[in-house]
């Protein structure tokens, strides 16, 4: 079985990225970097981090018009991600646009109601229904506009998967029991989102924050 981790490494300093990714390959699947390592970093931080060796997954959570967003993919077919991420919330166009210019081998997955939303918070952005009914909704529009899955919470996986067997399903918000939850609102453990179909995996702060980086990832594999 590959090793379905990804590191989320949301570190503000380049070097201690760079350190981190090599402690923890052989011991997760890829490195996750987002919108904080690539404000700081851009283009030259992920080459870097790429020449760790891992697999990139460029968590940029595209969200503009169809055009900008085309655009915005075809710019990083140079940093060769195996995943990308796009709001599924941005309209069917925006996402077949997303998907058209995407490079072939890079996944292209819609995000649905961040992990750090609950249901209150939902229907404080104007939406009427349950979280679980919303994420389901955005799963139907990435699965017709082409996408090749979505990034959920745990707490929708099943059913997802159920509506979606060959979807691919990226799952953050991910805590191993006792581990500080933080900003986190929507939260499984790593073994029940794999149980319930998740793809890849997701985990930031449980790894990255831990004395020994390599052991906490190897911890949470064994779990699995
Ligand atoms: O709904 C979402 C979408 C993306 N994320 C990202 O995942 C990691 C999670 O980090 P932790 O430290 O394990 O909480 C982080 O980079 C988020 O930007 C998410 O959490 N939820």
């Amino acid at each position: 079985m590959t090793n379905p981790i990804y590191l989320a490494l949301d570190v503000p300093r380049l070097e201690d990225g760079v350190a981190l990714a090599k402690k923890v390959k052989g011991h997760v699947g890829g490195i996750k970097l987002g919108l904080e390592f690539f404000c700081a970093h851009g283009a030259h931080g992920v080459h870097l981090i790429a020449q760790v060796g891992l697999p990139i997954f460029l968590d940029l959570k595209f969200y503009d018009i169809p055009n900008t967003v085309a655009g915005a993919m075809q710019a990083i077919h140079v940093l060769e991600p195996s995943i990308v991420t796009v709001h599924a919330s941005g309209g069917r166009a925006m996402l077949e646009d997303a998907k058209a210019a995407a490079a072939e081998h890079t996944k292209v997955v819609g995000v649905t109601m961040l992990t750090s939303m609950d249901q209150r918070d939902l229907e404080r952005t104007g939406v009427e229904g349950s979280a679980h009914d919303h994420v389901m909704r955005l799963a139907e529009l990435s699965k017709d506009a082409g996408l090749d899955g979505i990034v959920c919470s745990g707490q929708e996986i099943k059913s997802v998967h159920d509506q979606w067997k060959d979807g691919f399903f990226v799952v953050p918000g991910l805590r191993p029991a006792g581990s500080a939850v933080g900003d986190q609102k929507r939260v499984v453990t790593p073994r029940q989102a794999r149980d319930h179909g998740a793809s890849v995996l997701v985990i930031g702060r449980p790894i990255s924050r831990a004395d020994d980086p390599a052991q906490a990832a190897r911890a949470i594999e064994a779990t699995l």
